[in-house]
């Protein structure tokens, strides 16, 4: 099983001075931003504060907890400007930025070390109440301005910020043409994602909506329909398994589905688009911490969203928002009617993916399985629902070289979850506790209870998964048994 534990070392260039920063497993982007604007000695740069990383040849690197590490030879090129709320432009207003958590953080660690390295000097214990009185201090300021700051959310500027940042990526985007071979294979659930670069996935994503059929149907236009792909893989973050090759992964089997149960000539290809676009956006910008971290740990997400799947409602929001932006509007041509239709599935969709709904999404789909009907529009929406669920668990539908990875990877996020958590003194899952966890134990119960279930109640509608995707399930299920039952003698 692998655990990634040590640090990243970073080099960066700010002016003629070079700092060496270390990036700790579990750290946040929060943290990653604060660590950067004190390497540039702004410590008062708010969460506003534009924060630009280069590579010595001129590319940017996007600022996040998974910054590739590097060497002093090669340092990436820091600069920070300010973006004051208060400022009308939004530009300038140095010193008067907000005291954000991150800064009080920050600060509380510097103050920490400094203190550590005092500890033989008699002035000890006045500048230990310095240091409580400073962080007193900050943290009315950071009290005073969070309740002026109240109205404004992350959500909507995040997205836009990534946007921007589209056109030169995408006039680098090289042509791809893909074998028959090739576009026979990603019809099929044993597709083998591992053997595909992002951009490679983004132009199979392409095939996928020319092939159904979408792009003539919905006028969609080529430049729109690359950026938009182009967008939402760059809003993807690179977690150990909430990341774009997983978006690429529920998106294919979502579509090798569709083929596989004929399904393209008994939907309509408005439910296509549906599925398919809710597939592609459904984990887009996810932290790599679960809804109950966000919850327990009350994140900026948790209170956006009330605690409501916090998570899925902030991946649709992200997703309409890249949607909104006319150049990545694959939507423009479609009539209202069909707009609100098409918005109206995904969020349901997208939604239904907290498995928190699960049973109860089950126990719809039962009572409409007796007598489904293509014809009926709820009965649809609900297979939609279902589908996408099943695409976004289906790992262990694959081949057991393609879907072992894919553990080795949840648990890496997993246990970095719960490393956070001990940390933080917030409530641990057993299932992601890596004191308890055994690759075995992980998926023995999920596939019997979790996956077998749920592909069974889907295959009462499209009886064509007992063909190749439930039998590979079965067996699965077997070889982890069978690895459980070498591992503990039960
Ligand atoms: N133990 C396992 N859990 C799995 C596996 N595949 C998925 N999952 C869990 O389901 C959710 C799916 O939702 P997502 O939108 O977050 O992707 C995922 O987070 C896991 O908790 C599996 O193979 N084994
Ligand atoms: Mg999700
Ligand atoms: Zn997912």
């Amino acid at each position: 099983m692998t655990t990634t534990v040590a640090p990243n070392r970073i080099h960066i260039k700010v002016g003629d001075k070079c700092e060496v920063l270390d990036l700790y497993p579990g750290c946040t982007h929060e943290d990653v931003r604060a660590i950067l604007c004190s390497a540039a000695d702004m410590v008062d740069a708010d969460k506003d504060s534009l924060i630009k990383l280069t590579k010595p040849d001129g590319t940017i690197v996007p600022v996040s907890p998974f910054l590739p590490g590097n060497t002093d030879k090669e340092p990436y090129t820091l600069q920070v400007q300010y973006r004051s709320r208060g400022s009308p432009n939004g530009a300038g207003g140095g010193g008067g930025g907000a005291a954000s958590p991150t800064k009080i953080g920050y600060l509380e660690a510097k103050l920490n070390d400094i203190s550590k390295a005092l500890e033989p000097l008699r002035e000890m214990q006045s500048f230990r109440e310095q240091i409580v009185s400073f962080q007193k201090r900050l943290e009315s300021a950071e009290k005073q301005i969070s309740m002026a700051n109240l109205p404004e959310t992350k959500v909507i500027p995040k997205a836009i910020k990534r946007i921007s940042k589209i056109d030169p990526i995408f006039a680098h985007q090289p042509k791809y043409v893909f074998t028959d071979e090739t576009v026979a294979y990603l019809k099929q659930p044993s597709f083998n994602n591992w053997q595909w670069e992002e951009n490679e996935m983004t132009a199979l994503m392409e095939h996928m909506f020319t092939e159904l059929g979408l792009v003539d149907k919905f006028k969609m236009e080529l430049p729109t329909l690359k950026r938009f792909l182009c967008v939402v893989k760059d809003n993807y973050n690179h977690n150990p398994f909430h990341n774009f090759r997983h978006c690429f992964c529920v998106t294919q089997m979502f579509y090798g589905m569709l083929h596989e149960a004929d399904l393209v000539s008994k939907l309509e290809p408005i439910d296509l688009l549906v599925g398919l676009i809710s597939c592609i956006i459904h984990d887009i910008d996810h932290p790599g911490f679960n809804n109950a971290y966000q919850v327990n740990a009350k994140t900026e997400l948790a209170i956006i969203y009330n605690d409501q799947s916090p998570l899925e409602n902030h991946h649709c929001a992200v997703g309409f928002t890249i949607l909104r932006n006319n150049d990545c509007n694959i939507f423009k041509n479609l009539s209202d009617k069909d707009y609100e239709h098409v918005r109206k599935g995904i969020i349901r969709c997208v939604l239904s993916t907290d498995l928190t709904k699960h049973g109860e999404i089950m126990t719809k789909f039962k009572a409409v399985s007796e007598n489904f009907n293509f014809a009926d529009v709820e009965h649809k929406a609900q297979l939609l629902v279902m589908m996408v669920k099943c695409a976004d668990i289906s790992n262990e539908a694959r081949p057991a070289d393609v879907a072992e990875p894919w553990l080795d990877c949840l648990l890496e996020e997993y246990f970095a979850q719960s490393d956070r958590e001990k940390a933080e003194g917030l409530p641990v899952a057993p299932f992601m506790d890596r004191d308890k966890v055994t690759k075995p134990g992980a998926q023995v119960g999920f596939i019997q209870f979790v996956m077998i279930p749920l592909f069974e109640n889907l295959a009462r509608v499209l009886p064509q998964l007992e063909g190749n995707v439930l039998p590979q399930i079965r067996k699965s299920l077997a070889y982890y048994q069978d690895l459980q039952q070498k591992m503990t003698g039960k």
